[in-house]
Parts: C-alpha cells; sequence; structure tokens
C-alpha cells in the first residue's frame, strides 16, 4: 500500500485536518534556515492534538543536525520519526540508529546522478526508509522541482523507499506509474506558501490517487 506524507507543516488545524484525511506521515522543518522552520515546543503543541492518529508517523526533518539538537528535540516535541534530509554521513546515521532505537529513521538523499543513486543505496541497510528528493545547489529541500526519474529503473534498495521532488495533484499518479515507489513525500505542491498548506489541493492528491486517470482542477 503506498504510504502519502505530507511535510512542512506549521498549524495545528492544518495538522488535524490532513490527519483526517488518512496520510501516513506529517512532516516538521527542523532546519532552522527553512521557511517552513518550526521550533520544537511548536511541533510538541500540534502533536498532542494528535491522540487520536496513533499510527500517524510524525517526522522532524532535520538536515546536518548535532545529535544532541536531535536528542532535544525529540524530547520536547514528541516526533515517532527522524528524517536527515543533510549529508549525513553512515557513521552518523548507524548512531542516529543506536541512540533511537524506537523510532522510525528515514534517510533523504538529494539525487542529481547515478552516483548519488548508488549513494542512496548504501544508506538502506542503515534505516526504515530512503527518501529521495532533488538536487538542488541552494536548497536542501521543498524545492518544488522534480528530477530525472529515469535514473530510477533499476533502483532497488533494499529498504521501502518514497519519493520527493516537485510532486503535485497533477503529476503524482504519473510519478507514481512510472517510478513504483513505496511511499510520496509532497510539500510545495500542496502549500499557498512556505508552510501555509493547502487542504484542496491534500484532497485533490487524495482523489488523483484513488482515481489515477481522473482530471484533476490543479
Ligand atoms: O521543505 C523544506 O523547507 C526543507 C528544508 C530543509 C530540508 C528539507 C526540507 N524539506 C524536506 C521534505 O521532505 C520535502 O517534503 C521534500 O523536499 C519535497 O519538497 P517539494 O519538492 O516541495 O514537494
Amino acid at each position: 500500500m503506498l504510504k502519502l506524507k505530507i511535510c512542512g507543516l506549521t498549524q495545528a488545524p492544518q495538522a488535524v485536518a490532513i490527519a483526517q484525511l488518512g496520510v501516513d506521515a506529517i512532516g516538521f522543518i527542523c532546519v532552522p534556515s527553512s521557511p517552513r522552520y518550526i521550533a520544537p515546543g511548536q511541533i510538541g503543541n500540534i502533536i498532542t492534538q494528535l491522540t487520536e492518529f496513533p499510527q500517524l508517523l510524525t517526522v522532524g526533518v532535520f538536515a546536518n543536525a548535532e545529535l544532541e539538537t536531535i536528542n532535544d528535540t525529540v524530547n520536547t516535541s514528541g516526533i515517532n520519526t527522524i528524517q536527515l534530509h543533510g549529508q549525513e554521513s553512515p557513521e552518523f546515521v548507524t548512531a542516529i540508529r543506536a541512540k533511537f532505537a524506537n523510532h522510525t529513521l528515514i534517510k533523504a538523499l538529494r539525487i542529481k546522478d547515478q552516483a548519488s543513486l548508488d549513494q542512496a543505496q548504501a544508506y538502506a541497510p542503515l534505516v526504515d526508509i530512503l527518501l529521495l528528493d532533488a538536487y538542488h545547489p541552494e536548497q536542501l529541500g521543498g524545492t518544488g522541482q522534480a528530477w530525472d526519474w529515469n535514473l530510477l529503473s533499476h533502483f532497488q534498495p533494499e529498504c521501502p523507499w518514497w519519493l520527493a521532488g516537485g510532486l503535485t495533484p497533477n503529476n503524482a499518479s504519473s510519478a507514481i506509474a512510472q517510478t513504483q515507489p513505496d511511499g510520496i513525500d509532497l510539500s510545495s505542491g500542496v502549500e499557498h506558501s512556505p508552510g501555509n498548506k493547502d487542504l484542496a489541493k491534500v484532497q485533490a492528491l487524495m482523489r488523483a490517487l484513488e482515481n489515477p486517470f481522473a482530471l484533476i482542477p490543479f
């Protein structure tokens, strides 16, 4: 069953509404330089309003953060999933795996070419999920840019992998058909402005996933 993650949330009512739509994961950007940044205490406040969704993955997205920073954020916010979205080494990922054994662990890689895809494969034994995102020279994520999915024709990692980068209600179905991921992750394709999600677009996305051949008005 395809998993769906909506990332870059900052507002509690939107988080509750998106959880009610039945998504599998919601993401909070813990990267201070991002326009979608949200402080650990605010994440915790949102998560306390999501107790009726015990299966929901509440994902903290970090990029090149210190282990201590991740630890403090996990303790303050109550997130159950850690997404490492920077240039974290396999050794660092292994240390995070050991310290947060009960948390779901996602390693995101920004794919530029075959070499970066090969590098992604190397992280598969270390994590629960690989997330493949677009490479951008100046932005770490939330770029709204798709990438060359043809690179994925022989990609078969030993763990589940999720597709990200420039997905929208309009292109998600064809992206899934072409690349066959275990999940998808969207941010800017379902928002009004950074951090402010567009619930109508999330609903349009879910309709598109239910009926891949329908024309979606977005
Ligand atoms: O979204 C951000 O602002 C961000 C900043 C720094 C690191 C990661 C970030 N986002 C990570 C995500 O998981 C996004 O959902 C992913 O990059 C896809 O974004 P989009 O292309 O806008 O759908």
